[in-house]
């Protein structure tokens, strides 16, 4: 396996990749977010008619919302389970997504200034160098092109809500889904983007309120959050 991917995190997607579109199973906050990111990705990048890369793309919730405003998407993963149920769903959907199994940095490798768009969501926190994810993506994106990034913050507040209280309190995620150490601080994420050539647009917070069951996009950075960035260099 590529040197910048802990199998044992791919190998966790792997294990529940069958239930990847059920709206109720481990991967319903995915579902749940995904009208909310789809629409901030949008507005920002216009996706209509743009050839699209979404890294991580797991079984491909965000790469069809994607292909369904009429981008051209490619989804790229590790994780060959979560790549054949992508597959397979966009039987059921009618939509064109065009999957690989590669790494952001051997795809880099292969198709430098390739993309308008890249998105790599709720991956950086799943990887042994996030920095280096940062600058595969960065080279895979045209100059002037749009990247977006999305991932937990590191501080007690995430590891109370997005550790104890996600995975063990309110249970919608198995236990073991996150390692806190892996989490992202958004001043690492943006020297990161800007080590790799990436000017940032827009940092935004997405939180999720127990009480009315529903995430919001919001000023609040605290536990996950969204970057937009552009390449400048
Ligand atoms: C939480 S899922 C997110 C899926 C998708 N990006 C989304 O937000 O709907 C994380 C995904 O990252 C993939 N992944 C983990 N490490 C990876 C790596 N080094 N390279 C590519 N994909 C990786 C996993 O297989 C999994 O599909």
């Amino acid at each position: 396996m590529n040197a910048n991917a802990d199998p044992a995190e791919v190998q966790k997607f792997s294990d529940l990749a069958h239930r990847w579109w059920d709206p109720a199973s481990e991967f319903k906050p995915l579902h749940e977010i995904n009208p909310l990111r789809l629409d901030w990705i949008d507005d920002q990048a216009m996706l209509a008619g743009k050839d699209v890369l979404d890294v991580g793309c797991g079984g491909g919730i965000l790469s069809e919302g994607m292909a369904a405003r009429g981008a051209r998407v490619t989804g790229i993963d590790l994780s060959e389970k979560a790549l054949g149920v992508a597959r397979l769903h966009l039987f059921e959907s009618g939509l064109k997504v065009d999957y690989h199994h590669a790494s952001a940095e051997a795809f880099a490798d292969a198709h430098p200034a390739r993309f308008d768009v890249v998105t790599c969501m709720e991956m950086l926190e799943h990887v042994p160098d996030p920095g280096s994810t940062v600058a595969a993506c960065t080279r895979l994106v045209k100059p002037g092109g749009m990247v977006f990034f999305s991932t937990l913050n590191r501080n007690p507040k995430s590891y109370l809500f997005a550790v104890i209280g996600a995975e063990y309190v309110l249970k919608l995620l198995p236990r073991g889904t996150h390692d806190y150490a892996k989490f992202i601080k958004p001043s690492e994420l943006s020297r990161h983007a800007r080590e790799a050539g990436l000017e940032s647009r827009e940092l935004i917070g997405m939180s999720y309120n127990p009480f009315s069951q529903a995430y919001s996009l919001g000023r609040n950075t605290d536990v996950n959050y969204l970057m937009s960035a552009v390449r400048v260099r």
